[in-house]
Formats: structure tokens, sequence, C-alpha cells
């Protein structure tokens, strides 16, 4: 066991496991071992960690930025010390390999440091008043209780994206990380604890999400929701928060298209598909879901992406020169086999993978590239996590831009071009809430992150990140003009 068995949940400043005594069980989806097991908590405990974090607020709300700030400076400098012990963790339970845990650590970090920072600058507002008589400002207010829901895919990095700026901004947290990777999540916790955050600042619940989530949901005291995941428990939670009409931000899937043009650089649009496509084994909101590539460099570019392909490592993360690690667990990977499948029936050809590998018994399967490609495969319509990806090829830009936004998602699509009038223009019309010319990776602490469409509500990183847990105060004030 890695964790305390059973002691994983955090309310009110102690570690605590489920009064019935029920755990959920962790496992490590490269091997298929169970690691560890954390409290399933009842709906009493989840309602207990609202009220811990509801008494906290006030007091919380009241502490000068400056003091909040410094706690988050903290967190940032202990995280940093412990990269390689939560790289290897976040790897055991997460799977993917050490290198790319070890960025994760540091991207989770750079939340902490980047609202460290925002947490002293969120302003108010003097408004010139139209009448005589008149002061008009706006004041800024944490909004309350928090509830962060976050996702397996970056067990360390979505938990610092939403509780760094919810912390900042004076509002209190409830947790609840996926079942499958709660461990990074509790050793994230141990870190604000060992900094001395105040007891109830944040609070940590593992188990049961229907109930848990039932219970964030129904809570008037809990103000936002902020949400990672797939956009139908975004869509239950948007539905579940209407009751008490809670604030929302919604990161939710995406269906990433990368456009190549024929005056690219072939070798850089190649080397990141391949990064976009199968870092994390294709498990990231902004992977690339659909390669839309100029008829003219079409043959050339899929050549240097099979040789790209055929560069990765495919194994447990934890070992030396793996570059692409399993999947999340058993439901990611059939996911994946039916979409292949799927495209296979239709009349798409394999030209690189396109297997299942059992390794040393995880979730594997390789990464793979599919063409003849038509628009009734599932792959074209559905999100894929996973290390598939589709070739279209395309003869003009209009109708590449058409195919790119057909789509009920719009988080992220990707541009390789050396025009720069095409880029603009072609950026201008992609309906995606980020975009990335030239680069696959836009991603960082100090930008907004988020999606269009059905990919989300609300903006995560960035001095807009930290808006989404502020609530805005305007005061009239009638004087006597002396
Ligand atoms: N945008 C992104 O980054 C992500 C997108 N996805 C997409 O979603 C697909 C399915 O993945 P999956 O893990 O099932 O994603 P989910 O949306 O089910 O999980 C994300 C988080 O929501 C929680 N959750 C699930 N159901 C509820 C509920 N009723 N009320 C409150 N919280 C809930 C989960 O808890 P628990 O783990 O306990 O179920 C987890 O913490 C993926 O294949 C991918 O397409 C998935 C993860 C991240
Ligand atoms: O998948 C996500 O939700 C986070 C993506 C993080 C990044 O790549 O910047």
């Amino acid at each position: 066991m890695l964790v305390g068995t059973k002691h994983g949940m955090y309310i009110n400043g102690e570690w605590l496991s489920a009064a019935t005594g029920e755990v959920i069980e962790v496992f490590n989806p490269a091997t298929r071992e169970k690691i560890a097991e954390v409290p399933s908590c009842s709906k009493e405990e989840a309602e207990l960690a609202v009220q811990s974090a509801q008494a906290a607020f006030e007091a919380w709300a009241n502490v000068t930025a400056r003091e909040r700030s410094s706690f988050l400076y903290k967190a940032y400098h202990k995280m940093i010390e412990r990269k390689e012990e939560l790289a290897r963790l976040l790897t055991m339970e997460q799977g993917k390999p050490l290198q790319e845990a070890r960025g994760e650590i540091e991207f989770a970090a750079s939340f902490l440091l980047w609202y460290a920072e925002e947490a002293n600058r969120v302003y108010g507002e003097m408004i010139p008043a139209a009448k005589k008589g008149k002061r008009l400002w706006v004041v800024p207010k944490p909004i309350g209780v928090v509830a962060a829901i976050t996702p397996w895919n970056f067990p360390s990095a979505m938990v610092t994206r939403k509780v760094a700026p919810a912390i900042a901004a004076g509002c209190t947290v409830v947790l609840k990380p996926a079942e499958q990777t709660p461990l990074s999540a509790i050793k994230i916790v141990r870190v604000f604890e060992e900094v001395g955050l105040p007891k109830g600042v944040i609070n940590l619940v593992t188990g049961d999400p229907v109930q848990i989530g039932k219970v964030l949901m129904e809570s008037s005291d809990v103000r936002s929701i902020t949400f990672t995941g797939s956009t139908e428990v975004g869509k239950l939670l948007m539905k579940g928060s209407a009751q008490n009409v809670k604030k929302l931000s919604l990161e939710l899937g995406g269906h990433a298209p990368l456009l190549v043009l024929d005056d690219a650089d072939l070798d850089l649009a190649a080397e990141q598909a391949a990064a976009s496509k199968y870092r994390n084994c294709g498990q990231t909101c902004i992977c690339t879901n659909r390669i839309f590539v100029h008829e003219n460099v079409k043959d050339t570019f899929t050549q240097k992406l099979q040789e790209k392909v055929r560069q990765l490592h495919l194994g447990n993360g934890l070992e030396e020169g793996v570059t692409i690690g399993p999947l999340i667990d058993k439901g990611g990977l059939e996911k994946v086999k039916r979409q292949v499948e799927d495209s296979v029936s239709k009349g798409a050809v394999v030209t690189a993978g396109g297997k299942e590998w059992n390794g040393p018994g995880g979730y594997y399967y390789e990464p793979t590239i599919l063409t003849n490609v038509s628009n009734d495969m599932k792959i074209m319509k559905e999100e894929t996590f996973g290390p598939v990806v589709p070739i279209v090829p395309f003869t003009s830009i209009d109708e590449a831009i058409k195919a790119a936004n057909d789509t009920d998602y719009g988080l992220a699509a990707f541009l390789f071009t050396n025009d720069l009038s095409k880029a603009i223009n072609i950026m201008e019309k992609l309906e995606y809430g980020i975009i990335g010319i030239n680069d696959v990776f836009p991603g960082t602490a100090e930008a907004p992150f988020g999606g269009m469409k059905e990919s989300g509500l609300g903006r995560e990183g960035g001095h807009e990140g930290i808006q989404e847990f502020i609530e805005m105060k305007y005061v009239s004030l009638a004087i006597k003009e002396l």
C-alpha cells in the first residue's frame, strides 16, 4: 500500500477513514495490480466536508490576499521539492511515462505559483457616475464554498488548476478526485496541510461519484462547481446545479483537429502531431483527434508521422525509455478498440499499430494511424481518448475549416503553416477556445484555457481563472456634494 490504508478523507484538518469502513481500490493501469485503498465516504461524510468548508469560509475570506498568497508560495516550493516522489506516484496510479509525470508535477506546481501572484491582483473598480451626488464602485468578493471535481488524466495538475485560484480568491474547497487516481490528490492535500493551511480551507472526499455529486449539487452552501471531465457528466452537473443556481466552470471533452497546410514545415508538423496525439496515451482533452492534411503533402506527412510512431516505446511508464504508457482502464481500452473496429469495418486502413498489446499485463494499445477515413466513422464524431488518429486529406482551406468545425466540441485546434496571413485567417474562423499555431502545447498557467460549444464554460489559468471564484458586489452610494 502506498497511502495509509483507508485514511484518505480530509475533513476540517483531520485525516479520516469512512465510518462504514468501506473503501475504493486503486490499481496500477500498467500492471492491473492493486496499489492502494482509499475511503469510500458516505453521504453524511460528504455533507460534513461541505460543512467544514462553510465553517472555514468567513475567516479565510477575511485573511489578507498577501497571507493567502504566502500559503500558495510555500505549497509551490514543497511540491517542487517533492517532484520525484509525486511523479512516481502519479505514474503508478495513472500510467503516463515518468518523464511526462515529472512534467505534470511542474505544470501542477506552476498553478500554485501563478495564483500565489494573482491572489494579490483581484481588483475592484470605481465607475464614473452619470449623476451628481452618487459614488459607484465594484467590490470583488470570494464566491463561497467551491466543489472541485477532477479527472484521472491529469491527477495533479487538474487539482491545482482548480484549487489554487479558489484558495487565492478567498474561497474554501471540497475536492473530489477521480476514483482511478485519488493518491496524487491526497499527496497535494498533505502538502497544503504541511504548509499550515487553516483547517477546513481544503477538504477531500473520495468515493461514489453519484452520491458525492448529489451532496455537492444539492447543498446551497456550495456556491460553485469547477469540473473537468466528460461532457456527459458536465451536463449532469449543469442540470443538478440549476436547483440552487450555482456558478459552474466546466472543462469538458474535446475533438481537436490538426490542420497541415501544403506550405507547412512537415518535419515539425509530424513531430508535433505525434506529441499531441500520443502524449498521455492520447488521454488529454486537447489531444489531436483528427488530422486534416493538404492533398499535396498527404503522403510525405503520413510517412513522417509513421516514422515518429515507430520511435515510440510502449510499456510501463516507470521503466527507462518508455515513451507511451497504458490506457487508464478497461473502459478506456474498449472505447479505443471499438473505434478502430468501427473504422476498419467501414473501410479505414491501419497504417501503423491497430492492436491491443498485453505487455506487462496492463491496458495497452499500440499507437495507431488510420487512413482512408470517412465521416460516418465513430472516430470522426466522438472523442477517442486513446492513441489513435485518423488522417483525412483536403484540397481547399475552406473545406478544411468546415471539416474542422464540424463537431459539437470546441476546445482546441492546431494549425501548421508558414504563411502568416493564412494562419491568422484560419485561426479567426476556427470555432475553438484554444488555437495552437505551429504549436501543440498551449497549456500554461498564465493563459486562459477552456472551450466553446459543448467543450465547456469558463476559463482556467491566466488572470481569468481566478475570476471564476469571484462575485462582483456593486455599491451605489448617495452623498451630498459639498
Ligand atoms: N476533459 C477531460 O480532460 C476529460 C475527458 N474525459 C472524457 O470522458 C470519458 C469518460 O471518462 P470518465 O472517467 O468516465 O469521465 P467522468 O466525466 O465520468 O469523470 C470525471 C470526474 O467526474 C466524476 N463524476 C462521474 N460521475 C459523476 C457524477 N454523477 N457526479 C459528480 N461527479 C461525477 C468522476 O468521478 P469517478 O472517477 O469517481 O467516477 C471524476 O472525478 C473519457 O473517455 C473522455 O472522453 C475524461 C476525463 C477527463
Ligand atoms: O486534458 C486536460 O483537461 C488538461 C490538458 C492540460 C494541457 O495539456 O495543457
